[in-house]
């Protein structure tokens, strides 16, 4: 199926109020709904959403009608009159029959936080396993609620909840959209195949992986641009970055890694995403280092970092070394700067600031270092000689007897991958 674009100027531009709903669930998780809400009306403005208002109710549980209770529907309700809304997205999942009610009720499109990112996924897509995985996403996510969704949908015709899949595809039944997500799992599987031999091919050729990850809007693209002189899409937005984009890398030391930057994450990323995304954020997971981007200036650092830490241990990334950048320390205040931790495992950074951007070279190469050894070579032996610079760098040479002695400093990563063909050559102290 061809994937449906988005033409902002020949459609209704979504016009919408944004509903939080403060649960004692939410009070106990430590995320602000301030800033929750603040996050949505991000999320919102990256899909292209005018925000005209918002609504937040207190309410210890969630109502199983309307999430929100009805008095809170009646005040929406003149809102949406008032102000001439034809949306309502609400910072929390709804159930297919809270969407039915809500939209029966208020007749204008009903959203979730889920549907918000998906959608802006799916304006993002680049590639085709991007685009495949978005879609099978979108339709996971729609399938259990396939009965929520009615006239709005296909009234309003475009717009946020209803890029992707396509408005003719909401109509037909469950068994088509089964046949379809089968469908795309195999599309997928055979696109992943493909990545994986190429990415197969890159191990074999003995490149070290840096992976870049980190919440949304951290500034991974940007370091990967400034480290790199890469051409890259930076915006002051959530989600700039959908497929991963990898570049060669210099260390100061003169030898190269590969540095690619990753999609980037958010809390309560729904989890169909996480799904559909694992062969993408895969590239954190085949990483020799992993440098954690931190948004250091943002009231939700501490929150941020965990949610990151969760989402790596769920691909299994978790006891991958670590760098840890606290990004944007320029526009951080002094209190933000006195709070950060220090120690070898964190950088403070600017990736503005050319003298942070060597630093985090120079520390990228410290841990991929295994340390300093000696080498004793026969001159003739060349492919021995080639296998020393591709480990590592080489400090030092000199001449001893018959032979050549080298003192490399190795990379880790690769001296344990190659460093068994060069055990015999190896001078124990
Ligand atoms: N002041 C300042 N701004 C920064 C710094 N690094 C990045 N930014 C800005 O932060 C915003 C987000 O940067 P990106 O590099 O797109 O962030 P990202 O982590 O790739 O974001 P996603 O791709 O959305 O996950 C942009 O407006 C950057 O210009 C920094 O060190 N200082
Ligand atoms: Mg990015």
């Amino acid at each position: 199926m061809a994937h449906t674009t988005y033409d902002t100027n020949t459609q209704i531009r979504d016009r919408a109020i944004l509903i939080s709903l403060v649960t004692e669930e939410v009070k106990k998780s430590g995320i602000l709904p301030e800033h929750s809400l603040q996050e949505l009306v991000s999320l919102a403005e990256t899909a292209g959403v005018e925000v005209l208002g918002v609504v937040t109710q207190n309410r210890d549980v969630p109502d199983a009608r309307w999430l929100i209770g009805k008095g809170k529907v009646e005040e929406l309700r003149g809102m949406i009159d008032s102000l001439g809304a034809n949306t309502a997205i609400f910072d929390h999942d709804l159930s297919g029959a809270q969407v039915r009610n809500l939209e029966q009720y208020l007749d204008v499109k009903i959203i979730d936080r889920t549907q918000l990112i998906l959608d802006i996924f799916a304006q993002r897509a680049k590639t085709r396993e991007g685009i495949i995985q978005v879609e099978l996403a979108q339709l996971s996510y729609l399938l259990p609620r396939l009965s929520g969704h009615g006239k709005n949908l296909s009234r309003l015709g475009g717009g946020i909840g209803t890029r992707g899949p396509g408005e003719s595809k909401l109509e037909t039944d469950r068994r088509h959209i089964r046949g379809r997500i089968g469908d795309l799992k195999k599309q997928l599987e055979a696109v992943t195949k493909h990545r994986k031999l190429y990415r197969g091919r890159r191990q074999k050729s003995g490149a070290i992986q840096v992976a870049l990850v980190g919440y949304t809007n951290a500034g991974k693209s940007t370091l990967l641009k400034q480290l790199t002189s890469a051409e890259v899409y930076i915006e002051n937005q959530l989600f700039a970055t959908l497929d991963p984009t990898s570049r060669m890398l210099e260390l100061p030391g003169g030898s190269e890694v590969i540095l690619t930057d990753t999609v980037g994450f958010i809390q309560n990323l729904p989890h169909d995403l996480v799904a559909a995304f694992r062969a993408t954020l895969e590239e954190a997971n085949e990483a020799d280092l992993i440098l954690h981007v931190v948004d250091a200036s943002s009231p939700m650092r501490e929150h941020q970092m965990s949610v990151v830490d969760s989402i790596l241990e769920e691909l299994g990334a978790a006891d991958k070394p670590q760098l840890i950048l606290f990004n944007k320390k320029d526009i951080c205040t002094k209190e933000q700067l006195e709070m950060l931790p220090s120690g070898t495992g964190y950088l403070k950074v600017s990736a503005l600031d050319d003298k942070d951007l060597l630093a985090v070279k120079e520390a990228v190469q410290d841990r991929l270092s295994g340390g300093i050894f000696t080498f004793r070579i026969p001159p003739e032996d060349g492919g021995t000689m080639a296998l020393l610079y591709r480990i590592g760098d080489v400090l030092e040479q000199k001449p001893e007897e018959h032979d050549m002695l080298y003192k490399v400093k190795v990379h880790k990563p690769d001296y344990e991958k190659w460093g068994y063909l060069l055990d015999s050559f190896l001078i124990r102290e």
